[in-house]
């Protein structure tokens, strides 16, 4: 006996596909039939069986009252699942087992338990994600799913190709995967390319087979930021996209062209998702207030503006702003004024997520460059943000050497002392440790010989046998009798004995004598064009 993926009927094993084929309406077995719902083949079991069998196994051990109502049986075609949840992102373990709050396994499992689920992760949910669209009309500022829009157009004729979604941060595009999910009745499974490997990937490909072939139903697959897959890891979509094993809808915030393969872009579409306008950002937070009976007179329409600004058309950007907002606006006595300067810290960037990177970058790129006003800059941004000083200081380390290197060996030191005074000074103070430090391996003169002659060495230690090349001889050690008779270290001779500390003597293994790792110059040899057009303005005629 097994329950039928659909309907959750119970079904004889030999009978379900015809079952399945004939719309769930014959080859039932009578419940009384039925000895017990732990006789169902765990395979078929769905995910709301699975829990409704736990619950009651638990019940009968008396560890766990079961609370949770007995579902409607779904029903092919008809069935369309609920709302996409205000949850988190699915975890792959999640898909596969259809236990996430995702749109994923809304189709598989029985309504009940699943709102009782979704409500309380509604709860505990930022308010970016309780504000989730739930239907495509409450997306705003992407004429694609507007009324008249080519994408809502395919959604509604339930035609879904493959697609890519290329947009900025918080423009919508997990929401309208989750929305087309929802509206095709397909299963879903989101996954992300940080935290899916090939082989989770494979496996959901051989699942979605597996669901094709038994039910008729198709996959929809979301993959998050494939432009973090490696190009071989993008590869092993093409088979199961181009035989329409699943669908997917890749999302990505770079430049697909350049990003995803092309091999992988000619099997999909392209969709580009609009950066969202301030007035459509003002919307979304007005619609948030009303959901959430916000009426502060604090959160005025020129407070919601101000969040819209800083938002820079990421709409989660503003709604973890008034969500942050709207906590502050219930202090006593608290001003707009307190509220904005509050913000201000975490409007300039988020410590953990990608800014956290992207901004220590772009000062090690300026004090490389030798723009002090730019190194400033971030160096005021990231400080201002709450960065640990000591996180700036190790990477100033890294720059004494790497970008200054030996035309200044004084600003390695430098930076060693800059971090020993950051470590026992601590802010607010040592911040001005740090800018001194800053601005000195800024205007400091730039050498990458030692840097670059160790990336000359490493490369050749790929060459066969480089590696395991014999010491020569004169400059091996002898620690034992038996070594000095082999006559380690006998011929070499000692510099400071020789006037001027002068010899003749090699030192390289005896195959590398006359290669050269350090570079003459500091500098390589491309010319930057733009510097040629700013020096040498336009002749006119
Ligand atoms: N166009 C939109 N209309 C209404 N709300 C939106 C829109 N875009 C994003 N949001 C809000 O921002 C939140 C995040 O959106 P979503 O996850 O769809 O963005 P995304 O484009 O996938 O971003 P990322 O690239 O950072 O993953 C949603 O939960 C929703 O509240």
């Amino acid at each position: 006996m097994v329950a039928c993926p659909l309907c959750n009927k119970q079904v004889k094993e030999s009978l379900i596909n015809e079952h399945i084929d004939e719309g769930c309406q014959t080859h039932l077995v009578e419940q009384n039939d039925t000895p017990s719902a732990q006789k169902t083949h765990s395979f078929f079991s769905t995910p709301g069986t699975r829990r409704t069998t736990t619950s009651s196994s638990n019940a009968r051990n008396g560890t766990q009252t079961p609370t949770a109502p007995a579902a409607p049986p779904a029903t092919p075609h008809v069935e369309r699942p609920v709302t996409p949840p205000a949850g988190t992102k699915r975890s792959l373990d999640e898909a596969d087992h259809g236990q996430a709050d995702g749109a994923g396994g809304q189709s598989r499992s029985p309504v009940a338990p699943k709102r009782t689920k979704l409500s309380v992760l509604q709860k505990v949910a930022p308010l970016a994600e309780r504000m989730r669209p739930t239907s495509l009309d409450h997306v705003c500022g992407q004429e694609l799913v507007g009324p008249n829009g080519l994408l809502r157009g395919m959604i509604e004729t339930n035609k879904i190709p493959s697609m890519v979604l290329w947009g900025g941060p918080g423009t919508g595009k997990t929401t309208i995967a989750r929305l087309i999910a929802n509206t095709s009745g397909a299963r879903f499974v989101e996954i992300n390319s940080t935290s899916s490997g090939v082989a989770d990937v494979k496996k959901i490909f051989a699942e979605a087979f597996k669901e094709l072939q038994l039910t008729g139903r198709r996959t929809i697959i979301f993959c998050d930021e494939i432009h973090r897959f490696s190009k071989s890891q993008q590869d092993i979509f093409l088979g199961p996209v181009e035989a329409g094993q699943v669908t997917l809808i890749a999302a990505t915030t770079e430049n697909p062209s350049f990003k995803v393969i092309n091999a992988l872009l000619s099997r999909c579409r392209t969709f580009t998702l609009a950066k969202l306008g301030d007035d459509d950002l003002v919307r979304i937070l007005e619609r948030a207030m009303a959901t959430e009976s916000c009426s502060s007179p604090l959160l005025d329409s020129d407070m919601l503006r101000y969040f819209a600004s800083f938002a820079n058309g990421d709409a989660r950007t503003a709604l973890n702003l008034l969500d942050l907002a709207m906590s502050l606006s219930t202090k006593p006595s608290i001003t707009a004024a307190d509220i904005k300067r509050e913000l201000t810290r975490t409007l300039v960037y988020d410590r953990n997520g990608d800014q956290h990177y992207d901004t220590i970058s772009a000062l090690h790129k300026s004090i490389r460059g030798s723009d002090p006003h730019a190194s400033l800059y971030y160096l005021g941004r990231m400080l201002q943000s709450g960065e640990d000083p000591l996180y700036i200081s190790r990477r100033l380390i890294v720059v004494a050497s790497e970008d200054v290197g030996l035309a200044d060996n004084t600003m390695l030191p430098l930076a060693t002392a800059t971090h020993a005074a950051c470590q026992q000074i601590g802010m607010p103070e040592c911040r001005i440790n740090l800018a001194h430090c800053v601005v000195a391996l800024c205007l400091a003169p730039k050498s990458t010989r030692s840097y670059r002659g160790l990336a000359n060495v490493m490369a050749a230690l790929d060459e066969p046998g480089v590696a395991g090349l014999p010491v020569p001889i004169h400059l091996r050690n002898a620690p034992t009798r038996l070594m000095k008779e082999m006559g380690y270290g006998a011929e070499y001779k000692y510099n400071p004995s020789y006037v001027d500390g002068r010899v003749s003597q090699d030192y390289l293994p005896e195959k590398l004598i006359g290669r050269q790792f350090l570079e003459d110059s500091d500098f390589g040899t491309k010319l930057d064009e733009d510097l040629e057009d700013e020096l040498l303005p336009e002749v006119e005629d």
